[in-house]
């Protein structure tokens, strides 16, 4: 398919093509006429002394040799033209079909994979097309020419050349296989190689904190070496591609020269003749010798075009068909027995029936993994349901132009990336032909407006490094402003806040509140104090609904809302997140606890102590000692355990309320799992040393834990 992209490209540009032919074709000419002169300036003009003849051979080579340039100049420019509209054509090509694409396709070919893709695979397409279509094309018609004049020379001698030249192939023959699993190889290292420096610079932060920064190296020194390693093979065997038909050819040039000197010795041929075949043949060989060094590009074309085809070949999960123009929404947005999965067999929607109305703020709420960022995600059409439909006012939005389905929306997400560019053109992203006072309106809205204007270049301050300049809040809210600035019909909100620091989160949710008298807001979100606020809440479990009311109802309903509610509650941060506690009632709620009085309760709340990490942080590691239990009181962490060969595997998410390590309140035991934080998490904790004390004093906490540890023993059999 793509073969015949490069076909279509040629044909497009007859201009740049007759260019090209003809600069060849001159070149030819000159190469040949050179040689064969001096048969004709020998014989005829040097041998019979004859000054005219000399002068004519002199001058119909110097017209020669003027047009040659010329029309090379003109050829030059026209492979120029051609090998950039190539990389033009592919790069946008890719650029486009990457457009289309959702989460899936970014999972299977990371960034460093596409990099190298636009860097490496198209520019040895390009080189490759225009080697065949200048060195190779003009070498193969000179060889095939000159041998035609060899022929025409003295034809046994061009025999025993064409029979000798066949070997020319025989390193290609030897050597291909080799060569494009090499191509493969040093292309799967590359791509390993950008996908580290991205890392590097998306996380430079974590790795300097954590001192990451030798671990780091070893692992791009180890993808380096293997680069090295290859790229050696692989240059070797490119250059021996060229190499080997050299020593074939020096053989051939003395095979000619002895048996042509025999033929010259016995008068076959003339002096001149004999000289004129030896240049001739030099130009052959040289000919020839093109032909086969544009094979090493062949096959590195051919590893770039098969990767860049696997790329283009992978279908959008959304397929964007024209449609009706979606009018402003006006009554609400209906999920009808939607099934959903990312991967097959493992569902992540089940026969989910959702009403949302277009008024007011809505919250969808549910344990980690219940679906809630995939039904936001299905509401934008960034993935489509594999049955049911997703309405708008009742039409189902596969059938809608999708540009008017995402000019009524605005989104924030919780890592809401920033551009590099100025907070103006940061905020006009959400629409580009905001005026500055349609754009300082949104700001206002934000409640960013006035910082902006603080800044010394105002909005035209530059948002560098995605937004790393910007503290949490700030970039929220200049998220949030561009969201705005689109005007939407509906607000969406994915975990918008959560991971801001208390205070800030408390800040940016309250102006959300304000904004939700304005529009309507669907928000997914696991905090419940700010889910509590909204209108109504939309509470998930394994991918349906399990619940909806306003809060005051299903509290009242004692289900799935009020245990994640009673979870949550407890715990109090003070502002500036310097400090924070636990109350005692809350302890109760640990089943370990739970028979304790409020005496000891009291005793235990006091020992915990508070602990912050930032994102990415490892709090336990699998196999070290255990010696404190962890109350998250807000934040999320992912717990993994190890799967072999360095790969951990997620087995949970745990969030505000949740707790882990409480077997190390009993006894130093290796940690089972390792826990790392997803957002910057406030915990508290409780270390062996200051509870031991307790356990001797109260057995009833010693039994409780001894349950504890025989159920999760149990749950691990079952
Ligand atoms: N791109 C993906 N590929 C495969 N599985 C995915 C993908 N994205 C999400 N999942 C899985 O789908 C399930 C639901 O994920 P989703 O993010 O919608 O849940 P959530 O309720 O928003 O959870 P959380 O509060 O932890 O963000 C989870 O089990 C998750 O691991």
């Amino acid at each position: 398919m793509l073969w015949k992209s490069i076909f279509t490209l040629v044909r497009s540009s007859p201009f740049l093509i007759f260019l090209i032919l003809i600069g060849a074709v001159i070149d030819l000419i000159f190469r040949y006429l050179s040689s064969l002169s001096y048969k004709y300036l020998i014989d005829l003009a040097i041998l019979p002394r004859d000054g005219k003849a000399l002068a004519i051979i002199i001058v119909a080579l110097l017209i020669l040799g003027f047009t040659n340039v010329l029309t090379g100049i003109s050829s030059d420019y026209a492979k120029a033209r051609l090998g950039s509209n190539l990389l033009f054509e592919y790069r946008i090509r890719l650029y486009q079909h990457m457009q289309m694409q959702s989460q899936r396709f970014y999972k299977r070919f990371g960034v460093g994979d596409l990099l190298a893709r636009y860097t490496d695979d198209i520019p040895a397409i390009q080189s490759a097309l225009i080697y065949i279509m200048t060195g190779g094309l003009l070498s193969i018609t000179s060889v095939i020419v000159g041998l035609a004049i060899l022929f025409s020379l003295e034809w046994k001698l061009t025999l025993v050349t064409l029979a000798g030249s066949a070997l020319l192939f025989a390193p290609y023959r030897m050597l291909k296989s080799r060569s494009l699993a090499l191509g493969e190889a040093y292309y799967k290292q590359l791509d390993h190689f950008n996908g580290s420096v991205d890392e590097h610079i998306k996380a430079y932060r974590v790795i300097r904190a954590f001192d990451l920064r030798s671990a780091m190296l070893n692992k791009v020194e180890a993808n380096l070496r293997t680069m090295l390693s290859i790229g050696v093979q692989r240059n070797f065997v490119s250059s021996n591609l060229n190499r080997l038909p050299m020593l074939v050819i020096s053989i051939l040039t003395a095979v000619i020269l002895a048996y042509g000197g025999y033929l010259t010795f016995n008068g076959s041929l003339t002096i001149g003749e004999f000289i004129a075949y030896n240049s001739i043949f030099f130009t052959v060989g040289t000919s020839l010798f093109g032909v086969t060094s544009i094979l090493p590009f062949i096959l590195s074309a051919r590893t770039s075009l098969d990767r860049l085809q696997q790329v283009l070949d992978w279908e959008p999960d959304v397929i964007e068909q024209g449609g009706q123009e979606l009018s402003p929404l006006r009554s609400d947005i209906v999920f009808r027995d939607v099934n959903f999965a990312y991967v097959s067999g493992e569902p992540v929607l089940r026969n989910l029936n959702l009403t949302i109305p277009d008024w007011g703020f809505t919250s969808i709420v549910g344990p980690s993994g219940a679906g809630k960022s995939t039904v936001l995600q299905l509401m934008l059409r960034f993935s489509d349901p594999q049955t049911g439909v997703v309405l708008y006012d009742g039409q189902d939005i596969k059938n809608v132009q999708y540009a008017s389905l995402l000019r009524q929306v605005g989104v924030v997400f919780q890592d809401s990336v920033l551009f590099h560019t100025s907070i103006r053109d940061n905020i006009r992203i959400g629409s580009p032909e905001a005026t500055q006072e349609q754009i300082e309106e949104a700001a206002r809205a934000a409640e960013i407006h006035d910082t902006i204007i603080g800044f010394r270049e105002g909005y035209d301050t530059l948002v560098s490094h995605y937004g790393d300049s910007l503290s949490g809040g700030q970039r929220q809210r200049i998220a949030l402003a561009r969201a705005l600035v689109r005007k939407p019909r509906i607000l969406f909100l994915d975990e918008a806040t959560s991971a801001l620091d208390p205070d800030t989160e408390r800040s940016v949710n309250e102006t959300i509140r304000t904004l939700g008298r304005r529009m309507s807001i669907v928000s997914v979100t696991h905090r419940l104090a700010y889910a509590a606020l909204s209108d109504r809440i939309v509470v998930l479990r394994q991918g349906s609904v399990a619940e909806t009311g306003t809060h005051e109802e299903l509290l009242e309903r004692n289900g799935e809302y009020r245990q994640m509610w009673d979870k949550q509650q407890g715990f109090m941060l003070a502002h500036g997140s310097g400090n924070a506690c636990v109350r005692s009632d809350r302890l109760r709620k640990l089943p370990f606890f739970s028979s304790l009085d409020s005496e000891a309760l009291d005793e235990i709340s006091q020992l915990f102590v508070m602990e912050k990490f930032e994102a990415g942080a490892t709090v336990v590691e699998q196999g070290d000692q255990g010696d404190k239990f962890y109350l998250i009181a807000r934040g999320k962490v992912e717990v993994l355990i190890s799967a072999g060969l360095g790969e951990r595997r997620k087995v949970a998410s745990l969030e505000d309320g949740d707790h882990f390590g409480e077997i190390a309140l009993m006894q130093h035991i290796p940690r089972t799992a390792t826990i790392v934080t997803v957002t910057a998490c406030w915990f508290l904790s409780l270390s062996y040393d200051h509870f031991h004390p307790l356990v001797m004093r109260y057995p009833a906490i010693r039994e409780g834990l001894e349950a504890t540890l025989r159920s999760r023993m149990q749950r691990r059999d079952d």
